[in-house]
């Protein structure tokens, strides 16, 4: 459902958050949720669903939460879909383009399941809270995390609708003290330095390119460095030449912190950004940057994008 807001653009209408229960607070006035409390979680989705997913996908903007009919979420079979709002303590999605259910089921043989809506810090959640549900996955027992998000593509040799596999991020936010991992670190998790220099897993990548070129993407698969700022603006043409100057390809809003809370629990993890729009370096240039325009390339690239990431999830299976 989505309502109009003053300029015309299509929004989602504020839902009611659960309340959020205390239990640890991180150090920085933030509650967190414990161990115990995601285990609950967990328990909850394990009595809702026979599926026990191996692989964890985080759809991104447009890539399978927004469009229904053929949406990378669609193609999985015996699917169990589960809306956030019925999921004690979990939040809730407000963003245009994020449907908000968990789907459980399969992508061929390979038992998954799918977050159709991520959770962003422009919303106001936390990064914590923004990453619960992949400790959520981890207790369900996924060990791979496939994070999939629309990017600015700031590398002048993208185009709009390129796919960019992650070779690495730039954690900007938590160059200014923003981590979801800050606060007490439970070692049922991992351990409280991670280390971030093998964030996106090697063998993934090469598969990837493998894949792409097998599929004849060569001429749209990329590789390169992803940033996360806080949106929910899009950035000043100064802060991109900044982000160019330090060897950024594209830019979002989301996925870095899902990745650091995702390694410290020992997942695998895949990045793919969808270049959804250009990111304009130059005062003269007239267009603006826009949501429309992100979730309108999502829905062009629906079907390269679930024939890619089905084939991914079936060779990933197997290493
Ligand atoms: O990262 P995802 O969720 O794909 O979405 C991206 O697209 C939205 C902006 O259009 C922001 O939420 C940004 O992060
Ligand atoms: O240009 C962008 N900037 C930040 N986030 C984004 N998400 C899609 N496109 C963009």
């Amino acid at each position: 459902m989505s309502v109009q807001n003053m300029n015309g653009t299509k929004v989602k209408p504020a839902k009611e958050t659960l309340p959020e229960v205390e239990v640890e607070s991180n150090g920085n006035g933030h509650k967190m949720y414990s161990y115990e409390m995601l285990e609950e979680i967990a328990n909850f989705l394990l009595t809702k669903t026979n599926i026990r997913p191996i692989i964890g996908i985080i759809c991104g903007s447009g890539m399978g939460s927004y469009w229904k009919d053929g949406s990378l979420a669609d193609t999985i079979t015996d699917a169990e879909r589960i809306p956030y709002e019925e999921i004690p303590n979990f939040p809730t999605s407000t963003v245009e383009g994020h449907h908000g259910q968990l789907v459980f089921g399969r992508l061929g043989e390979v038992p998954v399941v799918a977050m159709q809506g991520r959770f962003h810090y422009y919303e106001g959640y936390p990064l914590w809270k923004c990453c619960l549900p992949i400790r959520v996955m981890k207790l369900l027992g996924v060990k791979t995390l496939m994070a999939t998000n629309a990017a600015g593509g700031l590398n002048p040799s993208y185009k709009i609708g390129d796919l960019m596999i992650v070779t690495d991020h730039i954690n900007l936010m938590g160059f200014a003290g923003n981590n979801p991992l800050q606060g007490p670190n439970d070692e049922r998790f991992g351990p409280r330095f991670p280390p971030m220099n093998k964030a996106y897993n090697y063998e993934y990548r090469k598969i990837a390119k493998k894949v792409a070129k097998e599929l004849k993407l060569d001429n749209i698969i990329r590789e390169g460095i992803y940033t996360c700022l806080g949106g929910p603006n899009f950035e000043t043409v100064a802060e991109l030449r900044m982000l160019k100057m330090v060897g950024v390809d594209a830019v979002g809003m989301s996925t870095v912190h899902e990745v650091i809370t995702a390694r410290h629990c020992d997942m695998k993890v895949f990045g793919l950004s969808l270049i959804t729009n250009e990111c304009i370096t130059n005062y003269e240039v007239e267009a603006e940057a826009n949501h429309e325009e992100v979730l309108d390339v999502g829905k062009m690239r629906q079907d390269l994008l679930r024939e890619y990431i089905s084939r991914l999830v079936h060779e990933f299976s197997k290493v």
